[in-house]
């Protein structure tokens, strides 16, 4: 069970909790700024709250050693960097902290690299790769542990339609496999069609959590992003229009 009690960061977040319990696909919303990835750095135990706690299986995640923390949560930042000019395959590996003998390492470089369609890349530096294929390599490192907790920063930004739906494909999967998926994200149909729980917050608070269809309500879309939305709904999927609303901003524009 995953806990957050009360959580506050330099005022970039500020008294948010509540709780996901293992098997779940969680969706982060808000508009830029309103502590997506405060929220999601300080679970990962990258920013430690000046109040309240995130917990995981009642340990304090801020109080893990760093070897732990590795083992049990697996983080992709928003802006992941890579400050060598390592392979696709090198990046993969590292990102396998739980496997330690060498052929078992190379089989699962070797799965991983095939279900996000990265075997042809395994050789290339990470620095001649596109932004969506650099992505794809970070999600992929990400994802291929077998870490309990997932926290992905906008794991979709930047793929096209069809690696959008395939890493949400993907998401879910692991989270049907008993892994807990936090992940931050922009597309509000997505958010809808894939996740079992949202979190939307608002300037630094939580405006609403549960289940998608009670938390893009009119009134928390109109509050948190200054949106009018219009839904249509089928057995395919779920898709959004969305227009501005008339004479008021959610941001600073
Ligand atoms: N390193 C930092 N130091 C101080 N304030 C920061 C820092 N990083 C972010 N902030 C501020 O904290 C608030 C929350 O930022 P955060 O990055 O969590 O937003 P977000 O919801 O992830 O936004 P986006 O959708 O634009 O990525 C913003 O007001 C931002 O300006």
């Amino acid at each position: 069970m995953l806990e957050l009690s009360a959580v506050s960061v330099r005022k970039r977040l500020e008294g948010v909790s509540w709780t996901a319990a293992p098997g779940q696909l969680i969706g982060v919303l808000g508009a830029n700024g309103a502590g997506k990835s405060t929220l999601l750095a300080c679970m990962a135990g990258q920013l430690s709250p000046d109040s309240g706690g995130c917990y995981w299986q009642q340990q304090q995640v801020s109080r893990m050693t760093t070897q732990v923390r590795r083992q049990v949560i697996s983080y992709l930042p928003q802006h992941p960097s890579v400050s060598a000019p390592v392979s696709v395959g090198h990046v993969l590996a590292t990102g396998l902290v739980n496997l330690r003998l060498p052929v078992a390492l190379a089989e699962r470089v070797s799965q991983v690299a095939r279900e996000f369609n990265l075997t042809n890349l395994l050789n290339r530096p990470m620095t001649q790769l596109s932004g969506g294929e650099q992505r794809r390599v970070h999600l992929a490192r990400s994802l291929s542990s077998d870490s309990a907790l997932a926290l992905c920063d906008e794991p979709v930004a930047g793929l096209d339609l069809y690696y959008q739906l395939r890493v949400m494909e993907l998401l879910q999967q692991r989270a049907r496999s008993g892994q807990l998926v936090c992940i931050a994200l922009h597309d509000l149909a997505l958010a809808a069609r894939y996740c079992d729980k949202l979190i939307l917050l608002h300037q630094g608070q939580l405006l609403a959590s549960g289940q998608p269809m009670q938390v893009l309500t009119t009134d928390n879309l109109r509050r948190a992003y200054g949106i009018e939305a219009r839904w249509w709904c089928d057995d395919d999927g779920v898709a959004m229009l969305p227009t501005l609303c008339k004479g008021e901003h959610s941001g600073d524009l």
